[in-house]
This record gives structure tokens, sequence and C-alpha cells, in this order.
């Protein structure tokens, strides 16, 4: 584990509700009790429990977005968000991660005078207020420096990492807000935001209203990634696979054509190896498409031990196939992970892999 911990690691797929850390999600509950808002007893139990499926981890997330933003003031929402973009950035630091891409979705609180653009300027202020550790942020820009006053600089004990972001898409915002986050990108480039993710609960609404959003997107020169297969949906992941993305994120549930497709396309796959398992999305780690058990244990029918359909055994196995795989955390709150763990996951699950697969094989 602690070569994981050591080793320079690559993070590309974060969301950042979902990497809040269990002492400020606390932190947070405590500064909400009284208010009304929230029923203490209720969170708890979801906050406490282990293994939760995908719907409960996204009835968690609702929660987590009510304690984050669910405020009377914009500047009680700033201060909030602020706190958790820096415990994120700096988690992320301690586990020697030097690049990491995190995702958020622009949030719209009418009430407290909160809009998706002031969501995002509390988010980039919050990664610049960091001290401890030392944060890349900005592409270079000179005009950059008009927005945010320069780092102290604290001499060369501070680690480095490169954060750049990405806005998410809620898969139950409507088109027009998809399209105002894109928009909001775009303007919001100058200070690190590169690209466009397309999130939310896999099971609800239909990816191709978000299509006029994310194809302006990417004329735009924004990148996109996918959450793809996420849920089998075999029309979905066919259509998304079509849209060729930069990215797709999880690609759980593809029949043989949908990996056909991708393999040929050499589009890359984020794997969540902690967030597939916890959430049932992959009922074993033998039948992962990081590796198949079949691969590694040639003449064990996967069948025979899961009793899982015999196309199963036919399905993917990216590492073996070369096929472009960053392991990430997804949500290393919501999951108790941590990108080194996942690294640790991998290697006890897969045995013998080379790291230097994450940043070798990425576009
Ligand atoms: C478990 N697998 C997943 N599948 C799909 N979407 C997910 C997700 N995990 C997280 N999110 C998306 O990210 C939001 C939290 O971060 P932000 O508020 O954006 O910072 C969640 O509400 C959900 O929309
Ligand atoms: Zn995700």
């Amino acid at each position: 584990m602690e070569w994981c911990v050591s080793m320079p690691k690559v993070e590309l797929h974060a969301h950042l509700n979902g990497s809040i850390r269990d002492s400020t999600l606390l932190d947070l509950t405590e500064g909400l009790i009284g208010t009304g808002v929230i029923d203490i007893s209720e969170v708890e139990h979801i906050i406490k429990k282990y293994n939760r499926s995908v719907a409960e981890v996204f009835k968690l997330f609702d929660l987590i977005h009510i304690l984050t933003t669910d405020h009377n003031t914009v500047t009680r929402i700033t201060k909030e968000v602020w706190l958790l973009g820096c415990h994120v950035v700096e988690d992320f630091a301690s586990d020697n991660v030097v690049y990491l891409e995190l995702r958020t979705t622009p949030k719209r609180n009418d009430s407290a005078g909160m809009s998706k653009r002031s969501y995002v300027e509390a988010v980039l202020k919050g990664l610049r207020s960091i001290t401890s550790v030392d944060v890349d942020f900005i592409p270079h820009c000179a005009d950059s420096k008009s927005l945010f006053t320069p780092l102290p600089g604290i001499g060369h004990v501070r680690k480095r990492i490169y954060v750049r972001l990405l806005l998410s898409i809620d898969r139950r915002e409507t088109a027009e807000a998809a399209m105002e986050t894109v928009k909001l990108a775009l303007e919001m480039k100058p200070f690190g935001v590169i690209g466009i993710d397309l999130s939310g609960h896999p099971c609800i609404g239909d990816w191709t209203t978000y299509l006029p959003a994310l194809k302006f997107a990417r004329e735009q020169g924004l990148y996109v990634t996918l959450h793809c297969g996420e849920v089998p949906n075999s029309k979905e992941i066919k259509n998304m696979l079509d849209f060729r993305p930069q990215r797709i994120g999880h690609a759980c549930h593809l029949e043989d054509e949908h990996w056909r497709q991708l393999k040929s396309s050499k589009i890359p796959v984020e794997i969540c190896l902690t967030s597939n398992i916890r959430t049932l999305t992959i009922r074993s780690i033998h039948v992962h498409h990081f590796e198949l058990y079949t691969k590694i244990y040639p003449g064990i029918h996967l069948k025979n031990i899961f009793s899982e359909p015999d196309d199963l055994v036919d399905a993917g196995d990216l590492y073996k196939a070369k096929h472009p795989i960053v392991l990430c955390t997804d949500d290393s709150g919501v999951f108790s992970t941590s990108l080194s763990k996942e690294y640790k996951f991998a290697a006890d699950s897969f045995g013998r892999f080379h790291f230097t697969f994450a940043a070798s094989n990425l576009n």
C-alpha cells in the first residue's frame, strides 16, 4: 500500500461532492442542526450505511447537496463550497495525485441568490485559496490574474498538484440548463475549466436531451466525457459510443457489439472499481471488465462459478486488450476510497499488472 501511495498518480474521474471527507460532512451536518433543513436521525442512517445500491447512493448525493448548497445566503454557500474544494484537493495531493481533473455540477439556488455561475466561482476561489499544497490551476493565461491573486510562496516543501475542472450536466436537468452549463464552461475556460461531463442517476432521463449542448461543447473545443453503461441500456450505450466522446466513465454493461465498437474507437475508459462493486453495478471483481477472471485463469468458466450468462465470458477485458484505461475513485468520500486504494485493489484482484499503464495508455 505504501508504494501505491508514494507513486505519483493521475486522477481523471472524481466528483467534487462525492469526494467530501466524512469529517467535513459531519461539520456541515452540525451546522444545519436546528435550522429545520434536515432531519438528523434520517441523515445519520444514510451516512453510516456502508454498501449502498445505486438508488441509495443518489439519495446520499441529494443529502450532500442540501448540506453544501441549501443555505439562506450565497455567502454561506460560497463558504461551504470553498471549504469543500480546499479539502478535496488537499486530500488528493496528500495521496500523491499530481494531476487531478475534478468534476462538479453547477447548482442554482434562487432563494439564496445562487446561480450556476456563482457556484463555479465559489469552487474556483476555494481551489485558489489553498496554501498547504502548490496548486497549478489556471492554464497559461495572463487574464486570469485579474480574477485571482497569486498564491503566496512557501518554498519547495509544498506538494505540487495540477488541477483542472470539468463541469457536469446532471441527467435530471433540462436541455436549456445543460446549455447554460456548457456556456459557463466556455466562459470559465481561462480559469481552468477544460471540459464537460454527463452524469447523474443513470436510470433517469434521456441522454439525447443533452446532445445539442454536448455537440456545442465539442465544437467550441471543450473535452466531453460521458458516464456510459453504468446500468444496462443497449441503445444509449451504442449512441454514446457513436458520439465519440474524449472519454467514457464506467462502461460496466456493454454488450459484445459495444465492446468491439469501443475497442476499435480506442475511447479511453475511466475505471471505478470500488464504486462499481459498492453500488453492485458489477456483481464481483472477478467479472469486472478491467480484466476478466477467465483470462487470468484460463479454463475456468465464469458461468460455472457465478452462474453468469454465456455471453459474459466474451465480454470486455480491457487491460489485456491494451485498451486505454485509467483507474479512478469516482466518489472517494462516499465510497471511503482513495486513488492509492484503487491501485492496491486492482493489484490484489488482478495480480501482475504494471502501473505504467495509467499515464502511458491515455490519448
Ligand atoms: C456512483 N456513480 C455515479 N454515477 C453517475 N453520477 C454520479 C456518480 N457519482 C457521482 N455522480 C454525480 O456527481 C454528483 C456529486 O458531485 P457534484 O455535486 O457534481 O460535485 C452526484 O449528484 C451525481 O450527479
Ligand atoms: Zn462518476
